[in-house]
């Protein structure tokens, strides 16, 4: 595996997988390497050529008052990691070699950015699209994996790609569990036994949220908050029955529905969702549009 820690490095190698004609699979990551990390590297290596990953803790998508000092940054372990997945390069820069003094370009989705995830971090989105759109620039890939357990980073990202016409593909993989179900994040390692036993609540509440009778968007709503209620040391920060590609509020249950829950355990601000399948089949249910003569 090739570690390239400047951003002219990196540009030449992803030059030369181009020019070789190959395809070029990219997984941006923050570090601290779990195995929903490693998830999309495999489907990375699944569907592209070469692999290339990047171990960047990006201040521009923390507010003051978040964690980025304490975010885990197990540099080492994470490069055993991405090695042992057969990773060709590593993209890995200082903030200073990223954000020279001077930098003063931003990248903004609007609207977007300011829901779910974005409406309890602000500025969130804008870091988190402003580095996104530089790596893409460096990087260069061919299609860019990322994890649907950041479903609103998700819809932000293909939002992104779209409006700016990057010829990228984004790809979203599906979350990676703990044996007992908690989604698997960088942030874990912050709970303690107690703290973790609570934030089991998300998951359990996903999963019992998708066969509720009766179901409209009010009640699952009202069903994760009365859950999230009843662990004592859980803090809800959100919980939203929405639509998975402009994150607004769900009308009906009668197409592919993003359930998405954020809450505190302790110190530690953890995300979880799941997408529901249409309650009734809409498709059967359409006029035929296309006639055969
Ligand atoms: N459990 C998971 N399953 C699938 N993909 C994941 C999982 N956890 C993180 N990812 C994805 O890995 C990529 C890098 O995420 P990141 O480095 O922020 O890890 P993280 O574990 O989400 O960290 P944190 O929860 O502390 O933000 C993102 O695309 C993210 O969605
Ligand atoms: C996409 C990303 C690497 C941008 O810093 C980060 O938000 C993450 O790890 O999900
Ligand atoms: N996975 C999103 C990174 C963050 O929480 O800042």
């Amino acid at each position: 595996m090739q570690i390239h820690t400047t951003i002219a490095a990196m540009q030449k190698a992803s030059a030369a997988t181009r020019r070789s004609g190959q395809t070029l699979g990219f997984v941006p990551t923050m570090g601290a390497i779990h195995q929903g990390h490693l998830s999309l590297v495999r489907a990375a290596r699944a569907q592209c050529d070469v692999v290339a990953a990047s171990i960047f803790v990006n201040p521009l998508q923390f507010a003051p008052t978040e964690d980025l000092d304490r975010y885990p940054r197990p540099f080492e372990q994470d490069v055993a990691l991405l090695r042992s997945e057969g990773v060709e390069h590593l993209f890995a820069p200082t903030p200073q070699e990223m954000y020279p003094a001077g930098a003063t370009t931003f990248v903004e989705v609007a609207g977007l950015s300011e829901r779910l995830d974005g409406a309890s971090r602000p500025g969130h989105f804008r870091g988190v699209a402003t580095v996104v759109s530089k790596l893409f620039h460096i990087v260069q890939p061919t299609a860019a994996f990322f994890g649907q357990k950041d479903a609103a980073q998700l819809a932000v990202l293909r939002a992104l790609v779209r409006d700016q016409n990057f010829p990228i593909r984004i790809i979203g993989c599906p979350i990676v569990r703990e044996p007992d179900g908690l989604a698997m994040s960088s942030r874990n390692r912050f709970l303690s036994p107690s703290e973790r036993a609570a934030a089991l609540t998300l998951s359990r509440a996903l999963h019992d949220v998708a066969v509720l009778p009766n179901a409209t968007p009010d009640r699952l709503r009202t069903f994760l908050i009365e859950a999230i209620r009843q662990a004592p040391s859980l803090r809800l920060d959100y919980a939203e029955i929405v639509d998975p590609e402009t994150l607004l509020p769900a009308q009906d249950l009668n197409r592919p529905t993003l359930v998405a829950i954020a809450a505190w355990s302790g110190a530690t601000r953890l995300i979880d969702n799941a997408i529901l399948a249409p309650v009734t089949n809409v498709a059967a249910e359409e006029p035929e549009l296309c006639h055969h003569v």
